[in-house]
């Protein structure tokens, strides 16, 4: 936990060294435009909104790091004070390790963002940062679901899959980014759980632990862009805020 006596210092760890394989052929995903603007810029700017985060660590594709740090001083990037560039790794969580490793001592508390989730409203950035700093650990942000789930026993494609239960929607969250931790209990985490252990974020890492781990509510514009109906959503969500508040 933050020791009280020194300042604490919120820092934003952004993995953006995916391919983006399921949006299609392309460069890499935090790299293509959104509303004209690269989808890296906006994630940057959604975790500088927070005058909270003084440092955003971005780790770019893994031969991308001087072409994503000359791309992100060309775009005005709020009053963040600090910004790093690390190169990336094969999987998200090697990623997140990378980054995880260019943090300086003061920092205490420690959120990772996807860069595919470049609309997140700063209310949902705060809100995290807030349970964190009230002593939780590991926060996660999530919605209820809308739709009922399934587990299944996976069979080969075209095969149909045989149901073998229904979990309680109600008790069911859909997790979102930017997840809050500790700065010790995400090092741990990220030292401890071995790749392949099946934590798809970083909050299964902790759990994995046996960390406490809290949701706050998300949001519906923090949805990830993954596929191409993604983009076209996000695309529609910029339009309506730049009408409404003149977000750029
Ligand atoms: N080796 C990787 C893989 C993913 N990510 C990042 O993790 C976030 C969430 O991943 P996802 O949306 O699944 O992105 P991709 O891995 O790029 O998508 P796909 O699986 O379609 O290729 C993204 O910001 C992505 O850039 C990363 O930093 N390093
Ligand atoms: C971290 C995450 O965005 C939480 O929903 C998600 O698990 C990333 O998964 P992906 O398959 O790498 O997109």
């Amino acid at each position: 936990m933050s020791d009280p006596s020194r300042p604490i210092r919120t820092a934003a760890v952004i993995p953006a060294a995916g391919r983006g394989v399921r949006l299609g052929p392309g460069a890499p995903k935090a790299l293509r435009a959104l509303g004209g603007t690269p989808m890296l810029v906006h994630a940057v700017r959604a975790m500088a909104a927070s005058r909270a985060v003084s440092l955003v660590v971005v780790v770019a594709p893994p031969d991308g790091a001087a072409e994503v740090r000359h791309l992100l001083n060309e775009h005005p990037l709020a009053d963040l004070t600090d910004l790093v560039v690390v190169p990336g790794g094969e999987t998200r969580q090697e990623s997140v390790r990378l980054g995880l490793a260019a943090l300086p001592e003061a920092v205490d508390v420690v959120l990772v963002h996807d860069a595919a989730r470049p609309l997140v409203p700063v209310d949902t950035v705060d809100s995290v940062i807030a349970a964190v700093r009230a002593g939780a650990p590991a926060v996660v942000p999530a919605l209820p679901l809308a739709d009922t789930v399934k587990q299944v026993e996976p069979q080969p494609q075209g095969t149909p899959e045989p149901v073998v239960g229904t979990p309680e929607r109600a008790r069911l969250r859909a997790v979102q980014t930017p997840q809050g931790f500790d700065r010790e209990t995400l090092l741990k985490a990220h030292d401890t759980v071995v790749e392949g252990e099946g934590a798809t974020d970083d909050a299964g890492l902790a759990e994995r632990l046996g960390a406490p781990v809290v949701v706050v509510p998300g949001h519906e514009e923090a949805f990830k862009v993954t596929r191409p109906l993604d983009l076209v959503l996000a695309e529609a969500v910029l339009v309506r805020r730049r009408a409404i508040d003149g977000y750029v």
